[in-house]
């Protein structure tokens, strides 16, 4: 299958801190429309990899090639937001990007079904609420690539599933890369093309039912997880593509990554 050029790639990319090896031999590449989610426990690197991958962070070997001109939405992990500073959600999104005019602010939180949330108070927000206006604030400028680090953060259980359903929403109505960091194994799974189970190294990647069943992602999750699968009327052949014609009732990757192990 020809794949379009990428929207980002990395070539065996690593980093080196104060004589720490933070990351080491990182290949990856990022089609228009994928999904792609970074798993990995505490400390594994999920965030360096990103802020590499954006050019916030000098990689100490190999090479990051973005798109010329791409254009990236980014929802950091953390935001220190002052509660005290009175400041309404449609001021917030055109913080820094001043070019984004009323009627841009409300479709931005129109996407992310929080359009009635534009005159409120940033302080007021509830996590899920938060959530929905920092995604909002990522895609407002209809990146071609949006890369979020843990999405759901203070989001509770039940709102989870709704966050990677926006995400894949978004994907859809921009027609978006989705590169995202996660701690909910099961969730993701359900929720995006290809999985990268990263611990310093990648320790396995593919298609996430692939991943969920591969030793390296049940060495490090084992304890935490049951292995991911979903209703299956058809098979896959081993570069993910479906045999026959079968209609599948969950969404299928874009571009079907070829299932690679390495340790
Ligand atoms: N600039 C830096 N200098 C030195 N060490 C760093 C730097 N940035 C990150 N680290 C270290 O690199 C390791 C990986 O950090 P990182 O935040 O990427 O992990 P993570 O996988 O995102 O973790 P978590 O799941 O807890 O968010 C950590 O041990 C962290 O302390």
């Amino acid at each position: 299958m020809s794949h379009p050029e990428p929207l980002i790639t990395a070539d065996n990319l690593g980093l080196e801190v104060a004589g720490r090896q933070l990351l080491q031999n990182i290949t990856l590449a990022l089609q228009p429309g994928e999904i792609v989610t970074v798993i990995g426990p505490n400390g594994a690197g999920k965030t360096t990899l990103l802020r590499l991958l954006l050019g916030l962070t000098r990689a100490s070997s190999g090479e990051v090639r973005r798109r010329p001109g791409l254009r990236i939405g980014y929802m950091p992990q953390r935001l220190q937001i002052d509660a005290s500073m009175p400041m309404s959600v449609r001021r917030f999104l055109q913080l820094g990007q001043a070019q984004l005019d009323r009627e841009q602010a409300r479709m931005a939180l129109q996407r992310v079904g929080a359009a009635e949330l534009a005159d409120a108070s940033l302080a007021d927000l509830s996590g899920g609420e938060m959530q929905r206006v920092l995604l909002a604030r990522a895609a407002s400028r209809k990146p071609q690539l949006l890369v979020l680090d843990e999405p759901t953060q203070g989001v509770d259980v039940g709102g989870q599933g709704e966050v990677y359903r926006l995400i894949a929403g978004l994907r859809d109505q921009l027609g978006c890369g989705v590169l995202l960091v996660s701690h909910d194994l099961h969730l993701v799974m359900a929720a995006t093309d290809k999985v990268l189970c990263i611990n310093q190294h990648i320790c396995c990647e593919g298609h996430p039912e692939q991943v969920s069943r591969d030793p390296a992602y049940l060495e490090l999750f084992g304890d935490k997880v049951a292995p991911y699968t979903h209703q299956h009327n058809h098979q896959h052949k081993l570069s993910g593509d479906v045999v026959g014609d079968h209609s599948c009732d969950h969404e299928q990757p874009h571009h079907p990554p070829e299932h690679r192990e390495r340790k």
